[in-house]
């Protein structure tokens, strides 16, 4: 099926077509995926093995423990995903190894108009398809997952959000904690008071700037409580400072 020119275009190749799937049938992904701002197909190389038994891995060379995924049907498999659509492709492989994924590399997921994730399972790939075929490792996190389909689900819900139009408010996602560079502020909805905790005042005051500069204040000391790595490369304007400084004053206070 070949892509509605401006639509994004994600292919994933692995053996799991069905866990991959539901990623496009729930929530922004899912509503993205119905308006055509996404499209998402997944290619299982078992399709594209060259046995009867639809073999995709093989023993190690070099011997030791588990099984090595076969190049051919990986190979035919992204392919024929490459095939299915005349715009270039990026293939990226979800790996351990890989560069960790952040804000700054999502949003450069969302501006490609196609990328194939490659989800291997097993022991790993065999190198010699990696080296022909893929243009990017990217890691989600330093830990072993038993294939890089829920590391493909999370960087393909990650970029979708950033899509024009795939959220409700255009300025949630630009607002988002990490689009800030900064954590997010507490949130709250009715009731007014639940179990004797209130909402803050501001919030219900109606003063719109007040609101504003609350979110940002408590956007900035909750980064400087639980994330001061994310303030040390950056540089605040003078209000910000202000605010932070108010903030650890009445922390410490
Ligand atoms: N040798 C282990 C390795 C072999 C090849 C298949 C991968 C799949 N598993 C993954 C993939 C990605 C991540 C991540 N952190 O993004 C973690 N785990 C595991």
């Amino acid at each position: 099926m070949t892509g509605t020119p401006n639509s994004r275009r994600i292919d994933v190749i692995t053996v799991f077509p069905e866990m991959v799937e539901q990623v496009a049938r729930f929530g922004v992904v899912g509503r993205a995926a119905e308006r055509g701002l996404i499209e998402l197909s997944a290619w299982n190389p078992r399709d594209y093995a060259e046995d009867r038994h639809a073999t995709v891995d093989d023993r190690p060379y070099g011997g030791g423990p588990g099984m090595v995924m076969k190049v051919a049907p990986l190979h035919r498999a992204i392919q024929a995903a490459r095939a299915a659509d005349p715009r270039p492709a990026r293939v990226i492989h979800l790996s351990p190894q890989g560069a960790r994924l952040d804000q700054d590399r999502v949003a450069r997921l969302a501006a490609c108009e196609r990328v194939i994730y490659l989800c291997g399972r097993y022991e790993g790939i065999d190198e010699r398809l990696l080296e022909a075929e893929v243009d990017e490792e990217l890691s989600i996190g330093d830990y072993v997952l038993s294939g890089g389909e829920l590391a493909a689900m999370v960087a393909i819900d990650a970029a979708t959000r950033l899509v024009p139009g795939a959220l409700g408010h255009e300025d949630s996602a630009a607002e988002d904690s990490f689009a800030t560079g900064l954590l997010d502020h507490p949130h709250y909805t009715r009731p007014e008071v639940y179990e004797r905790r209130g909402v803050p005042e501001v919030l219900r005051s109606g003063d719109h700037g007040a609101v504003d500069t609350w979110r940002l204040k408590q956007a900035l000391g909750r980064t400087w409580l639980r994330r001061p790595d994310l303030l040390a490369g950056r540089e605040l304007d003078e209000r910000q400072r202000r605010l932070l400084d108010e903030f650890i004053a009445e922390h410490r206070a």
